[in-house]
């Protein structure tokens, strides 16, 4: 496996991808689509101890066999690679419809696992998404990196978990090193949230 691009050299780009599929074997993607569904089917729990007591193993089993295989940060495969999701699971998984230097719109479900309180999205899962989307378009292709300086986050509506919403992107403005980009969240025809975020163009010393 060689490192594609190293997001921590000077004039670097956040934007290109550092794995391809091809550094990663066939059930990587399916093992992590498997661990998703598990989240949301854990957070949707109420376990008897005997199940309780086997999983327990099972993760401290699988979490010392894990221990062999720790890399560092530069060959690491979560958030790193172009398959959706970007192996990582932190963030809700979503797929992009449209892709434009200034612009980036798509859909996502928020599942179980990010249930705050009556079916709707814990408040933080919002700017997580909100992070993870803006941050794409302001590293994007030709972008030097850029970090998030803020992310006003308005919440509009109660933003409903098991349901498909959609979400845009739009770079605003530019000026100088700062790059101000704006979002929404929707479900049907009813804003859920919108966002004013400023991502700043990192100075050769800052990483
Ligand atoms: C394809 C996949 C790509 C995935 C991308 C994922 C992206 C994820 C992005 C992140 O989440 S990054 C993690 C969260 N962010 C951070 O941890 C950033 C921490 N903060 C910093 O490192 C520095 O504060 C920062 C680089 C943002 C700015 O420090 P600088 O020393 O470069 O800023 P400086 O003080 O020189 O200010 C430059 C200008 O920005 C303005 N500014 C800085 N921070 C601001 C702020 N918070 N609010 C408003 N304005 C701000 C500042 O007033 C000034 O304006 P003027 O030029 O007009 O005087």
């Amino acid at each position: 496996m060689e490192v594609a691009s190293a997001s921590a050299e000077p004039g670097r780009t956040w934007n290109s991808p550092h794995w391809t599929a091809d550094d990663i074997g066939p059930d990587f993607a399916p093992m992590l689509d498997a661990m998703r569904v598990f989240h949301h089917r854990l957070a949707g729990a109420r376990l008897p101890d005997d199940l309780t007591e086997e999983m327990r193993g099972i993760f401290e089993r699988l979490g010392e066999r894990l221990l062999e295989h720790q890399v560092p940060e530069e060959r690491q495969i979560a958030g790193r690679i172009d398959i959706p999701g970007r192996g990582q699971l932190l963030v809700p998984n979503y797929e992009l419809d449209a892709v434009e230097p200034d612009f980036l719109a798509g859909r996502l479900t928020y599942g179980r696992h990010f249930l705050g309180r009556n079916g709707a999205v814990y408040g933080g899962a919002i700017p997580l998404l909100f992070d993870s989307v803006l941050g794409r378009l302001a590293n994007g292709p030709g972008r030097p990196a850029s970090r998030t300086a803020y992310l006003h986050v308005d919440y509009r509506s109660i933003t409903p978990i098991e349901t498909e919403l959609r979400f845009t992107a739009e770079v605003a403005r530019q000026e100088g090193r700062k790059r101000f980009i704006r979002g929404t969240l929707s479900h049907g025809g009813t804003l859920c949230a919108d966002v004013d975020a400023l991502f700043l163009v990192l100075r050769p010393h800052q990483r």
